[in-house]
């Protein structure tokens, strides 16, 4: 029947005190087979294709136990700080929930896509004249000294959410993967997957848990280099983040799983997001290319072990942000009068 992550996971979330559930049926989403990308990596390489959650991101897996839990607490509004996905899931879910959303936005910085998703569920949006960094401290404020909650990945709830995407992988492959690849921004998802991998091993079907592979973007790596980014600038918006709230979990995840932190350039990322879709039919969101772009660099400077089993989290869907994915497309489009002959001439066709 109808049902998302909270009832397919019930036994492993919070569920105290919450009566009423507030779902879009997210989750259960895609884990494709990735053979272009595994040849070039010599690796055996899934894709988890989390645009085709209902607000096109991961968060949704988050905030349907955060909102859950806002209605829980006879909340009328949530409050959270967002470069695009969070305040689109934020959205929808209160919306669902009769609640009331209300979204801190640095401005000028969020895809459309994203921007139009809280315009149409009937946020408040406020553009705040920083970064997100700006927009989370604000937030935070908020959540402190007014009946708002707080749908920020620091809301415990929120992690518990998202940590059911590994219990999905795992029901899928039989067991964890030896390596698990993913964008890094404000770290909560890298921390989300730990903790779903561990609790798995721990008294679940996997035998062992991945090593957890996180990528950040070049102009935006605290985790990178050890300290905040006052001015973090990247093209894939949604990690344009430099103080990351999660960051000491997600330092955590990378030591105790024998993983990595690494960051990728503009250029890299991009290059990923469009080789997944020409070559493996998977259209993400820059940021979302991150993990495969991470993989590729990896390889290509033979610090990546052959033979392993890789998934790779590809964390929003490509109808998020079109303008920069058509940006450097070469392909133009062709126009011509409607004929068929004239068509199949210009496909060569006799
Ligand atoms: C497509 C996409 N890919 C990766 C990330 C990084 O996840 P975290 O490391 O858990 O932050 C985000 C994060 C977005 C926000 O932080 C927000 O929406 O406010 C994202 O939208």
């Amino acid at each position: 029947g109808f049902f998302g992550v909270i009832e397919r996971y019930r036994d492993r979330m919070p569920m105290e005190g919450i009566d009423t559930i507030v779902t879009l049926g997210e989750g259960s989403t895609p884990l494709v087979p990735a053979p272009v990308l595994g040849q070039v990596l010599d690796a055996e390489v899934y894709v988890k294709v989390e645009g085709a959650n209902p607000t096109g991101s991961f968060k949704d897996r988050g905030m349907t136990m955060a909102m859950s839990k806002a209605l829980a607490d006879g909340s009328k509004a949530v409050v959270c700080a967002s470069t695009g996905n969070t305040s689109a899931s934020a959205s929808a879910y209160a919306s669902r929930a009769h609640m009331m959303p209300v979204v801190l936005l640095p401005q000028g910085k969020i895809a459309a896509g994203k921007l139009a998703q809280a315009v149409v569920h009937g946020g408040r949006i406020i553009q705040v004249q920083g970064n997100f960094d700006d927009c989370l401290t604000i937030a935070r404020d908020l959540a402190a000294n007014f009946p708002v909650s707080l749908v920020n990945s620091v809301n415990p709830y929120r992690i518990e959410g998202q940590k059911t995407a590994s219990f999905e992988i795992v029901d899928c492959l039989g067991d964890a993967p030896d390596i698990h690849a993913l964008p890094v921004g404000n770290a909560g998802n890298i921390t989300a997957y730990w903790k779903g991998y561990q609790e798995y091993a721990a008294d679940g079907p996997a035998t062992h848990t991945p090593r957890m592979f996180g990528f950040q973007a070049a102009g935006a790596a605290p985790l990178v280099l050890g300290h905040d980014v006052e001015n973090p600038e990247t093209v894939a918006t949604a990690i344009r983040i430099g103080k990351p709230a999660s960051g000491s979990k997600a330092l955590a995840a990378r030591d105790d799983s024998n993983g990595l932190i690494s960051s990728v350039t503009d250029e890299q990322i991009l290059d990923a997001q469009a080789f997944l879709a020409a070559k493996e039919g998977i259209f993400v969101e820059p940021a979302s290319a991150a993990g495969v772009a991470g993989l590729l660099a990896l390889k290509q400077s033979g610090d990546l072990p052959a033979g392993q089993r890789i998934v790779i989290t590809v964390t929003g869907n490509g109808l998020k942000d079109i303008d920069t994915a058509l940006s450097r497309t070469e392909l133009s489009t062709e126009a011509v009068e409607p004929s068929t002959d004239r068509v199949a001439a210009l496909l060569g066709m006799h």
